[in-house]
């Protein structure tokens, strides 16, 4: 099979190399786009405007090639579906967009990955920059779109859902929007709502989700039958990880039928524990809310005798709440995230430590994330093994166990008075709607997201990579978790501000196999001092 190339921008491009097992890699000269695309499709006119290749996960096979710059592409509908007619984008029409300087992203538009480089440094992986198309390949009368929404709340699903409906309505002329009620399993046992700009025009002010949430129900045969019977063709889905892994899923298997359904993903989690993107919405309105809490717990222990004030944050897998809500506050004293163990007895403990501090101000306060802790507690609890309906680990409730620990040490060993307070507002800092700069930030998601899917791309997650809108295959959204790393300077500014122990100097009599694993953690990543 011939697999070289002439593309009229670069001229003949050197022959590609023998393909690789799994996906074959086109080499440009230099600065070009090198991507990967099934062998199936070899036929390419000119692959910077034809969309027929298979793109997978493009890697660069020949250092001597030179600056690595890689495209991770995301799916076409012409990809399965070759011969699918495309249209002018009515937006060329549109009084908003008329004197904009460049209207439609160029096919060429790429995000970098990776913004602090050194001059030799190799590119790197880019995304599709996320926004309007020249061409689209629905026209406004034939698209059907659906909207779910999935997982835990967050502040800003409501703008989401508003501005989707909108996007559509207002720049494509889209007028069948359906709303499926109570996430995945929605699809097939509920009715569906219809959307129109009236009905959603308010909720925006408003938290939790108009189409109603749940965990587990994920059946993908009986969500794409419903789909493919209800003649959907655009499924908007909004939702965090587990939510995405099922758009995955939901996108895979409407390809094996070939259908023409664009699946677009919209990341959602107050943990902001999705990879790849700059930070999940509503993750600024929740820390901003956290101030609240924070804030009264500092007053309630400054305002007694050796006060000690305990705040439980959000954050199953991953601290980000806790950690931003923490440097934002400048009024806690220790911050404990699922990331970094901790332990109590002992020298460097915390014990010692809240002893310090309140024999220095007279109170302390301390901010903890719900997952913290949870092997520490399993060792001294009877551990749960309990999961979710959609597979996650139920949490041990490391707040109550901290102030009962906490309160016992001090009160019964060392026989010294204390106020403990502990306020608990992870609920209240979800279900509030979200605030000005985060109804700006899911505005330009939904927007982002409806481009994406007119212009007939499908299989991706949209969301900002270093500022910048892009389109990411859902596939690499889902692989790995974002969590805090212990070895960044974000959690080195913390600890700094803090000035709270590393709890990484512990021997086994006090918990050791917890800090133990720390230890081999950061040995592994070769840090040579803590
Ligand atoms: N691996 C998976 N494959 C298919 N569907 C999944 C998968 N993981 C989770 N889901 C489905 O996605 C939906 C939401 O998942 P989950 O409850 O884990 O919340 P989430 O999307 O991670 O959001 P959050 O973390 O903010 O609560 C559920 O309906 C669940 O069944
Ligand atoms: O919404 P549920 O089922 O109470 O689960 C709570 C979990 O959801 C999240 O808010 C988001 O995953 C976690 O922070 C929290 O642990
Ligand atoms: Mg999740």
């Amino acid at each position: 099979m011939d697999l070289s190339i002439s593309s009229p921008l670069c001229g003949p491009s050197p022959a590609a190399p023998a393909p690789a097992p799994t996906s074959t890699l086109i080499l440009y000269p230099k600065s070009q786009i090198f991507r990967s695309f099934n062998p199936r499709n070899s036929y390419l006119s000119n692959p910077l405007l034809s969309r027929r290749y298979f793109p997978i996960r493009a890697q660069v096979s020949d250092p001597a090639v030179d600056d690595g710059f890689v495209i991770d592409d995301v799916p076409h509908l012409t990809t399965f579906l070759p011969d699918l007619p495309s249209y002018p984008n009515p937006l060329q029409n549109s009084q908003a967009y008329a004197i904009v300087k460049q209207t439609f992203v160029r096919p060429e538009d790429v995000v970098a990955q990776k913004i602090v480089v050194q001059r030799d440094s190799s590119r790197g992986k880019h995304f599709l920059r996320a926004g309007p198309r020249e061409k689209v390949y629905f026209t406004s009368e034939e698209v059907r779109a659906c909207i779910v929404t999935c997982g835990g709340l967050c502040p800003g699903i409501n703008t989401v859902i508003r501005e989707i409906v909108c996007g559509l309505n207002y720049m494509y002329g889209v007028n069948d929007i359906l709303g499926i009620q109570g996430g995945y399993r929605g699809f097939y046992s509920k009715n569906t709502l219809t959307l129109t700009p009236k009905v959603v025009n308010d909720i925006h002010k408003r938290g939790g989700t108009f189409l109603l949430t749940s965990r587990g129900g994920h059946d993908t045969q009986k969500i794409v039958d419903n789909i493919q019977d209800r003649g959907i063709n655009q499924v908007y889905i909004i939702g965090g990880d587990g939510t995405q892994r099922g758009a995955a899923r939901i996108f895979e298997e409407v390809e094996k039928r070939g259908l023409k359904v664009a699946v677009a993903g919209i990341p959602k989690t107050i943990d902001n524990d999705i990879a790849v993107i700059d930070k999940s919405f509503g993750f600024d309105t929740a820390v901003e809310e956290a101030q609240r809490a924070i804030n009264a717990a500092h007053v309630e222990v400054e305002s007694v005798e050796n006060g000690i004030g305990i705040v439980k944050l959000m954050g199953r897998y991953s601290g980000f709440i806790a950690m931003f809500a923490t440097l934002a506050s400048r009024d806690v004293d220790c911050c404990l995230i699922p990331e970094s163990p901790f332990y109590l007895e002992g020298k460097g403990g915390l014990f010692e430590f809240i002893e310090e501090r309140l024999k220095e101000n007279g109170h302390i306060v301390i901010v903890v994330a719900e997952g913290a802790g949870q092997e520490y507690l399993a060792q001294s609890m009877q551990g749960i093994d309990e999961k979710d309906a959609s597979g996650n680990r139920l949490l041990l409730d490391v707040g109550l166990w901290l102030t009962q620990n906490i309160k016992d040490h001090f009160t019964k060993e060392r026989k010294m008075a204390i106020n403990m307070k502990y306020i608990d507002p992870t609920y209240m800092i979800r279900a509030i709607p979200s605030n000005a700069s985060d109804n700006i930030y899911c505005t330009l998601l939904a927007q982002s997201a409806v481009h994406g899917a007119m212009a007939g791309y499908t299989g991706f997650t949209v969301g900002p990579v270093n500022s910048r809108h892009a389109y990411i295959p859902i596939s690499h959204v889902t692989e790995t978790q974002n969590t805090v790393k212990l070895t960044d300077r974000m959690w080195a500014r913390l600890l700094a501000s803090t000035n709270q122990p590393s709890f990484l100097n512990c021997d086994e009599s006090r918990g050791g196999k917890v800090c133990k694993d720390t230890i081999d953690l950061i040995n592994n990543m070769k840090i040579t001092s803590i």
